[in-house]
C-alpha cells in the first residue's frame, strides 16, 4: 500500500509530497476542516450537509431555479444530458495524465499546447498567498477546437504514447466543452428570462463558447496538519460555473457564516453563480463563496467549466458602476498583485447613504 502512494507521489508537485507516510486517518478527521486564512474569521465545519436544490434541465422551473440562485447561489443540475461514458473518458484520460511523473507533465503541456498545466494557485482569481493544494489542466474552449482543424491540416502525426494521451484527452475535452456551452446557454437563458433581463443587454452577458475547462487533481494529504485545503475560500468570478466532483467530494459552501458539505451525488453537476451573474441579476443572485477541502484518504478529481460575459459587453445595474468583464478583471489583478486578494465585486458596487438608496454623485 505504501509503495503505491510512493509512486503516485512522483507525480505529485514537490511541495505535495510529504516525506513521511502514515496510515490514512479516519474520515471523521476530514470534518474539521477551518479555513487557513487567517485576515477572515474562522468558521467551522460542522458535517453539515447542503440540502441544495435539484433543477430538472429537461423542465426547468424558472421559479425554482430563480429562487435557488436567490437562496444559494448553487444548485444540482440533473438530466443534463452528458453520457457519462464521456465523463468516465475525460476522467481516465486526466487520470492517466496527472500520474505521470511531474516533468513530464511540465513539458507535455507546453506553452504553445492548447491546453496547460499548473499547480499550486489555478490562476490569479484566487488568492496567492495560500498555496491551495491542487494542480491541473487548463483549457481555453475555442483553443481545443482550433488545435483540431490545425491537426487534420497538418495530418499530425502521434508517435510518442504520451502525444498520444494527450490527444486522447483533448478530443474528450473538447466534446465535453460542447456539453458545457449548451448546458450553460439553457440555464442562463431561464434565468435570464426569470430575472428580464433587457434583451439587449443580454447578447452580451454570456459568451458561452470563450469559456474555460479546468481538470483539477487534489492530491490526497497523509501529513499530520488537521486543516488542509485544497483550494481556498473564493467566489467565481465567470457568470456560472458547472462543476463535476468525483466520489471523494469536497466541495464545501459558506451559508450563514458556516461551511456546508457539497456530497457528491452520481450523475448531477452542481451549478453555481459566479460575480458577474451576481452584477448582472443586481444582487438578486448569490455569488457564493466555496471551497475545497483536502482529502486524507484518496486524490480528488473534479472538472470544472467557467462562462463569462464578452469581454467589452458592459454590464449594467443600479447596484454597480457600469463595468465590463475585461475591466472587473484587470481590477482583480491589480488587486492580487498588490495585497494578494480579490476584492471583487466590492470595488464595483455604487455607494450608498444611511444604508438605502444610491449616493447621487456615484450613481448613473
Ligand atoms: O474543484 C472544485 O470542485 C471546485 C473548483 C473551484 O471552485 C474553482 O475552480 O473555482
Ligand atoms: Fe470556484
Amino acid at each position: 500500500m505504501q509503495s503505491m502512494w510512493r509512486s503516485e507521489m512522483v507525480s505529485y508537485p514537490p511541495p505535495f509530497r510529504q516525506t513521511h507516510l502514515q496510515e490514512p486517518a479516519s474520515l471523521d478527521e476530514t470534518l474539521l476542516n477551518v479555513h487557513p486564512n487567517q485576515k477572515q474569521p474562522q468558521q467551522q465545519t460542522l458535517g453539515l450537509d447542503a440540502d441544495l436544490p435539484f433543477i430538472d434541465l429537461l423542465h426547468p422551473d424558472p421559479k425554482v431555479l430563480g429562487q435557488a440562485c436567490r437562496d444559494w447561489g448553487i444548485f444540482r443540475l440533473v438530466n443534463h444530458g452528458i453520457p457519462p461514458q464521456l465523463t468516465d473518458r475525460v476522467r481516465s484520460y486526466a487520470k492517466d495524465l496527472f500520474a505521470l511523473p511531474f516533468e513530464s507533465k511540465q513539458s507535455l503541456f507546453s506553452s504553445t499546447s492548447p491546453i496547460a498545466y499548473f499547480w499550486g494557485s489555478p490562476n490569479i482569481q484566487h488568492s496567492v498567498l495560500n498555496l491551495n493544494r491542487v494542480e491541473g489542466f487548463h483549457a481555453l474552449l475555442p483553443k481545443l477546437a482550433l488545435q483540431q482543424q490545425h491537426q487534420q491540416q497538418q495530418q499530425l502525426q502521434h508517435d510518442q504514447p504520451q502525444q498520444l494521451m494527450f490527444e486522447s484527452f483533448r478530443c474528450s475535452l473538447e466534446e465535453y466543452g460542447q456539453h458545457m456551452e449548451a448546458i450553460g446557454r439553457s440555464v442562463f437563458n431561464v434565468l435570464a428570462d426569470y430575472l428580464e433581463l433587457d434583451p439587449a443587454q443580454k447578447a452580451s452577458y454570456l459568451a458561452e463558447s470563450d469559456g474555460f475547462l479546468r481538470v483539477y487533481r487534489y492530491p490526497c494529504y497523509l501529513g499530520d496538519e488537521k486543516e488542509v485545503i485544497g483550494m481556498d475560500a473564493h467566489t467565481d468570478s465567470s457568470v456560472l460555473s458547472i462543476l463535476n466532483q468525483d466520489e471523494v467530494g469536497g466541495l464545501q459552501l459558506l451559508r450563514d457564516q458556516k461551511w456546508f458539505d457539497v456530497k457528491h451525488i452520481p450523475n448531477t453537476l452542481i451549478v453555481n453563480i459566479g460575480d458577474m451573474m451576481q452584477a448582472m441579476s443586481n444582487d438578486k443572485c448569490t455569488s457564493v463563496e466555496h471551497r475545497v477541502a483536502a482529502n486524507v484518504r484518496s486524490d480528488r478529481m473534479s472538472i470544472c467549466y467557467f462562462a463569462f460575459p464578452k469581454e467589452d459587453g458592459v454590464i449594467l445595474s443600479s447596484n454597480y458602476k457600469p463595468f465590463t468583464y475585461k475591466q472587473f478583471q484587470a481590477q482583480v489583478q491589480q488587486d492580487i498583485k498588490a495585497t494578494g486578494f480579490k476584492v471583487g465585486l466590492d470595488r464595483f458596487r455604487n455607494k450608498r447613504i444611511n444604508g438605502s438608496g444610491c449616493d447621487p454623485t456615484q450613481c448613473d
